[in-house]
């Protein structure tokens, strides 16, 4: 430490690395607080783009006649219109949401990265930006999901920690994209142990001496709370502290209500295990079975996370977090009575058809993280040969297979 250094002089500049129905969603919230947090935040949030072509309707609001049906660049229309009429459309956006379709360009110099897309993609991400971030970024997964690899999971969490050499939380809850981009009262909780090296008392007037990345390399607790075999690059001592208090200031609103927390482990596996029990609940519900059969599928369907966190993360699953957080029953609840895994799984049963189909049909480019969820931690517990203790968990792939229909769920879990 060094008794030199003033008040910050920098900001956090952060970045949403996703544009979908939560990834903008989360942009609008997060680029309302850095407006309100000029001290600890710069204003402008950019928001990485997949690109793609859209052609407005004749009745859009922002439909330009001179232009007429020739598709446009969806990141030309989020700027100059405000809005994401693909992914939430009738949602205005605040003008310092600044959408961008090059990955290298978003990530350059920003401080705080926030990821927020789909699972599966986040791979062909991290590899395209571990050379052009800052050493001493760190990251927020917004993301539901696991990463598999033959016998091997991995939180999205750690995934990007360790492929990017940088530390990263965790936020999930109860979470419905659209209400909240509504300002519908909501909670939600984010997970995140700071690195000890991030915190300084420049806000005392002392900094520490991390300028520009430049000081000694610091060890952090991971995902599981285990000391790291890598080290961190502090965040410079000129930036505020990147705590639980600035994280707070960036993420909560007066309808997004935010608890912090360090079970990164918990509230990960809670957000992606509870697509697998939507499904359930979906599958049943189309069936024509009612809440007290998809009572009994949220209840088996919390045991068996709770058993996979004990078998697959025994450091430091911290059950408590299922009962007190919204990360926990709240999201439960919510996937299985009106998320989008729950109520397209039940429209694939009464249409007869498969998800994925109806996926393609119906979602207009959103994701089912259920249905990858599903399969790769199946697959993992095959694997692992334990698939007799996740029975709810096995049917659900079955299901989606076709190998196994609906009115046999009570006699499989009975077996
Ligand atoms: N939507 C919700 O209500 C909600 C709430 C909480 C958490 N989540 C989680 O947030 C995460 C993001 O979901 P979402 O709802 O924002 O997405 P979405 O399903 O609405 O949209 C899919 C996104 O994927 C993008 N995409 C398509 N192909 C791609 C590619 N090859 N590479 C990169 N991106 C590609 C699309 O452009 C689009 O932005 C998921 O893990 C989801 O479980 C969603
Ligand atoms: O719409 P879903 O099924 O992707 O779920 C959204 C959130 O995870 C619910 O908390």
């Amino acid at each position: 430490m060094t008794a030199s250094s003033v008040l910050p002089s920098r900001k956090h500049k952060v970045v949403v690395i996703g544009s979908g129905n939560w990834g903008t969603t989360v942009a609008k919230l997060v680029a309302e607080n850095t407006r309100g947090h000029p001290d600890l935040f710069e204003e402008n949030v950019q928001m990485w783009v997949y690109e793609e072509k859209v052609t407005l309707p004749k009745d859009s609001p922002h439909y330009d006649a001179s232009v007429g049906d020739e598709p446009q660049k969806l990141t030309a229309i989020i700027n100059k219109c405000h809005e994401n009429v693909k992914y939430l459309p009738k949602i205005a956006l605040p003008s310092n949401i600044v959408a961008n379709p090059s990955l290298q360009d978003t990530v350059k110099d920003a401080s705080i990265l926030i990821f927020n897309l789909p699972h599966e993609f986040i791979g062909n991400i991290c590899r395209q930006i571990k050379d052009h971030i800052l050493p001493y970024a760190r990251g927020i997964s917004c993301i539901k999901g696991v990463t598999v690899t033959d016998d091997n999971i991995e939180l999205i969490c750690e995934y990007i920690s360790e492929s990017l050499g940088i530390y990263c939380g965790a936020l999930s809850g109860a979470n419905i994209a659209t209400e909240i981009a509504n300002e519908e009262w909501c909670e939600t909780t984010i997970a995140y142990n700071t690195p000890a090296g991030d915190v300084h008392h420049a806000a005392n007037g002392v900094a520490n001496d991390s300028d520009n990345g430049a000081a000694a390399l610091t060890e952090y607790k991971d995902a599981r709370g285990r000391t790291s075999k890598n080290k961190l690059t502090p965040v410079p001592g000129d930036y505020p502290s990147l705590d639980h208090h600035v994280l707070q200031s960036l993420f909560h609103r007066p309808y997004f209500t935010v608890s912090m927390v360090s079970d990164v482990v918990g509230v990960s596996l809670g957000g992606a295990l509870k697509n697998i029990v939507a499904l359930a609940c979906g599958f049943v519900e189309g069936h024509g079975w009612n809440m007290t059969a998809k009572t009994a599928v949220m209840r088996r369907g919390m045991l068996e996370i709770i058993t996979f966190g004990r078998e697959f993360f025994p450091e430091t699953i911290e059950e408590k977090t299922f009962w007190e957080e919204s990360a926990g029953w709240g999201d439960m609840i919510v996937s299985c009575t009106s998320a989008r895994n729950w109520r397209y799984s039940k429209m694939a049963v009464e249409r007869g058809v498969s998800l994925e189909e109806i996926e393609k049909t119906e979602l207009n480019g959103q994701k089912l993280q259920g249905i990858s969820t599903t399969r790769e931690v199946c697959g993992f517990l095959r694997a692992k040969g334990v698939e007799s203790k996740y029975p709810l968990f096995m049917i659900v792939d079955r299901i989606l297979d076709g190998t196994v229909n609906v009115e046999d769920i009570p006699e499989l879990l009975r077996k």
